[in-house]
């Protein structure tokens, strides 16, 4: 029985990677995918990796409906034996409805990767419409970690190095890079916008240096 299945989990976490595995080991038996993406960090029509792979994809732009953009393929003949979506989550809430009936009226696997929550940990709407709509949703097993080692859950966004929880839900870019960087953390670090940078400066604040007697 086909399936849409929303892989979801932090920034940084190895979804591209686990869509490009799961593309790689399928075209080793024949099967062809189709993948989409939107806004991908390495440029339009891309699915990237930030284990340096690099795939062709379609950009998934808001004008496109996905089942008419499959359906069509096919009728041209092209061979399509199911789907990747990265960064899901950018997707409106419509294209995941085309991607539920891509499953259930076209008989193909539906393989969506995304984030779950944004920066001021609220659902993006594409995740929610996953959430909603998804066969199934898998948390991946690469844990990414936060700077206290616990398993991160939240993607905190840095401005100029000081975490912000106010801005634009969507803004493209990478953990620990440019002016606008991200960094995964725990729910509590998130919830005290504890980032590495500023416990690295608390713990070297003389304020919490162990008092000695005398
Ligand atoms: N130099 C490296 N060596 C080994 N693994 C790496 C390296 N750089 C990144 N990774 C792995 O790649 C993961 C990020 O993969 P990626 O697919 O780009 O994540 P996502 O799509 O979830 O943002 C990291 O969590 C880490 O496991
Ligand atoms: C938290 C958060 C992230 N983004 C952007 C940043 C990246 O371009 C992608 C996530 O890509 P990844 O492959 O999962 O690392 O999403 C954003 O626009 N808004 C946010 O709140």
């Amino acid at each position: 029985m086909p399936e849409l299945v929303f892989f979801s989990g932090t920034m940084d976490c190895g979804k591209s990677t686990l869509a490009l595995q799961i593309a790689h080991n399928r075209s080793a038996r024949g099967l062809q995918s189709l993948i989409f993406t939107r806004d991908d960090r390495a440029g339009e029509g891309k699915l990237s990796s930030r284990l340096g792979l690099v795939t062709e994809a379609v950009e998934a732009t808001p004008e496109l409906d996905l089942y008419v953009f499959v359906v069509e393929r096919m009728s041209r003949g092209g061979k399509v034996d199911y789907i990747v979506v990265d960064e899901a989550q950018f997707l409106l809430t419509e294209q995941i409805d085309q991607l539920a009936r891509i499953v259930d009226d076209l008989d193909l696997d539906v393989f969506a990767f995304g984030i779950t929550t944004d920066f001021r940990t609220r659902l993006f709407p594409g995740s929610q419409r996953l959430i909603e709509l998804a066969d199934r949703v898998e948390t991946l097993q690469v844990e990414a970690m936060c700077w206290c080692g616990a398993r991160a859950t939240h993607n905190a966004r840095t401005v100029g190095g000081e975490m912000v929880v106010e801005g634009e839900q969507v803004v493209v870019g990478d953990v620990g890079m440019g002016t606008v960087g991200y960094e995964v953390l725990c729910r509590r670090h998130h919830r005290k916008r504890m980032t590495s940078a500023t416990a690295h400066a608390a713990a070297l604040s003389p304020d919490v240096l162990p008092v000695t007697s005398g």
